[in-house]
């Protein structure tokens, strides 16, 4: 075969996986593959560096022998990937000093508590855009020096790297030539300065992580390094964290325009175009892309726990054997029964920011079934977008005509619609719900002068447009029944 292909490599929370665009922009092949999550202790997550590399790289190379596509007729790769997830290694072996510590990881609450006692909200709020949470890369960084015998001396000597997913890819993918991040990744360690677009010296000093370790950072759309395939080498051109790489790929180019993305968590962004925008009801500021000489931010609102709690019904409860049978049980759950589940199992993200909450259900009865919890479960998915949709519509005094949605998640009915009843808005899923894989794959065709980025907005359908059922005075009480039972999780753990 002859013609030019884009690969995007989307390392997810849960499974890697590689997309296979033409030159069309249409996906051609999807390779994907789950890997272990490691529980070494309650609220510690952590995976195996090197089986990201290896269920990434496999699912690259299946993917191309999948579709006979030939190395040289891939003209480039986007990364796209989890964000904040820390990994630490040594610059010579290429071995990871520990496991990467995952964002919804909670060890390091301790740190944080003490950068709050120290006076820093005000200053990382300020400088970095984000508030002081163990969700954040910085103090994952800080933890690894600190309790991995001999590393902090190591790092000093500059023998250690630091990166996010992406760095770790790059690093391995050109064979330890490139540590470098793009923009969107760095504005998630908690230790990059948005406003200057620096690594920010105090925060490094404040939490004694040695500036040798850190990547350099480049445009999101930029020449990362090169992966030798056989005898062809295939220019890494596009890198952005998932989230930001899902607002480029539903073409949220204007402010005010937001997505809505249900994978592992759940992750609202609004562009804010040039301008810094400050939250004033818990959402964060982050980088949306850099791109053309300039960078642009957004506003996000970060739901730690969304299709995870899927996840927990199938492989922790065996309510379910696939992740998509929820869809038909909750259809199956009848009766006026009011459960909640409140899936903080890893604390509260956006707008409450509590890493002291844990997961609960409320409303129990003797008539409760697993129809009930299940379908409780997929509402909570909802219910926790409504807290950070209201929160969004209110900082930038407008309300959304329609909510942009797309991830693994959103493939459920029962739960868009059920979401279009709660937020009183029309949800809009589009044909192509790989938004994530489809920026990354965009950003890298555009360094390479094969897309355009308007072509994105040409290229996007809408495969189902969910309008609001419900009337209002039961959204009201539904909600209501959510707020009460948020705010009884919170503050659990001493
Ligand atoms: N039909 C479905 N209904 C509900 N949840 C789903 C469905 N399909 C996938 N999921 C959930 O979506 C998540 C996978 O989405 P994906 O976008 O691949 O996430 P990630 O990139 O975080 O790995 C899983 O947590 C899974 O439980
Ligand atoms: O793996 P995902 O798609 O749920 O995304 C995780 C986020 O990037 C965490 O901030």
């Amino acid at each position: 075969m002859d013609s030019s292909y884009i690969l995007a490599i989307d390392q997810g929370t849960t499974s890697s996986r590689t997309v296979l665009f033409n030159q069309q922009g249409e996906i051609k092949g999807i390779a994907q593959q789950e890997f272990r999550q490691i529980f070494p202790h309650s609220g510690w997550v952590e995976h195996d560096p090197k089986e990201i590399l290896s269920t990434q790289l496999g699912t690259l190379y299946k993917v191309m022998k999948d579709h006979q596509v030939s190395a040289a007729s891939v003209k480039a790769i986007g990364i796209t990937n989890q964000r904040e997830t820390t990994i630490v290694w040594d610059r010579k072996t290429g071995d990871p000093v520990y496991n990467a510590i995952v964002w919804q990881d909670k060890r390091t609450a301790s740190i944080c508590e003490e950068l709050k006692s120290r006076g820093l909200e005000e200053y990382v709020r300020h400088n970095t855009g984000l508030v002081i949470d163990s969700y954040f890369s910085a103090t994952k960084v800080k933890w690894i020096l600190d309790n991995v015998p001999g590393a902090r001396a190591r790092a000093e000597k500059g023998e250690l790297a630091f990166g996010t997913v992406d760095t770790w890819l790059i690093w391995n993918m050109t064979g330890g030539k490139a540590h470098v991040t793009d923009y969107t990744n760095a504005s998630r360690t908690m230790l990059f300065n948005i406003r200057e677009l620096r690594w920010d010296q105090k925060l490094l000093q404040e939490l004694t992580i040695p500036a040798s370790m850190l990547p350099e950072v480049k445009p999101s759309a930029h020449h990362f390094g090169d992966l030798q395939v056989e005898k062809s080498v295939i220019p890494i051109t596009g890198v952005a964290g998932d989230q930001q790489a899902a607002l480029f790929g539903q073409a949220c180019f204007e402010p005010g325009m937001a997505k809505n993305t249900y994978g592992t968590g759940c992750f609202m962004l609004m562009n804010t175009g040039t301008s810094i925008q400050r939250s004033k009801n818990g959402l964060i500021t982050t980088i949306a892309w850099g791109l053309d000489g300039k960078v642009e931010y957004a506003l996000e609102g970060s739901v730690f726990i969304a299709g995870a709690a899927v996840q927990w019904l199938r492989d922790s409860l065996h309510l379910i054997d696939q992740s998509k049978d929820s869809e038909y049980f909750a259809t199956k759950a009848l009766g006026s029964n009011e459960v909640y589940v409140v899936p903080a199992f890893a604390g509260l993200g956006a707008p409450y920011w509590d890493m002291y909450a844990r997961g609960a259900i409320f409303g129990l009865t003797r008539d409760t079934g697993k129809d009930h919890i299940i379908k409780a479960t997929l509402e909570s998915l909802a219910y926790q977008t409504k807290d950070i949709l209201n929160a969004m519509q209110e900082d930038a005094g407008i309300k959304l005509a329609s909510l942009k949605v797309d991830g693994g998640a959103s493939a459920n009915n029962v739960l868009m619609q059920f979401q279009s009843d709660i937020l009183g808005t029309e949800v809009d899923r589009p044909e192509v719900i790989e938004s994530t894989a489809m920026g990354a794959a965009y950003l890298a065709a555009i360094r390479i002068g094969l897309w355009k980025k308007e072509d994105i907005a040409k290229t996007r359908k809408i495969q189902k447009c969910f309008k609001p059922q419900m009337d209002e005075s039961q959204r009201s009480r539904l909600y209501k029944g959510w707020q009460k039972a948020v705010k009884r999780t919170m503050n659990w753990v001493e």
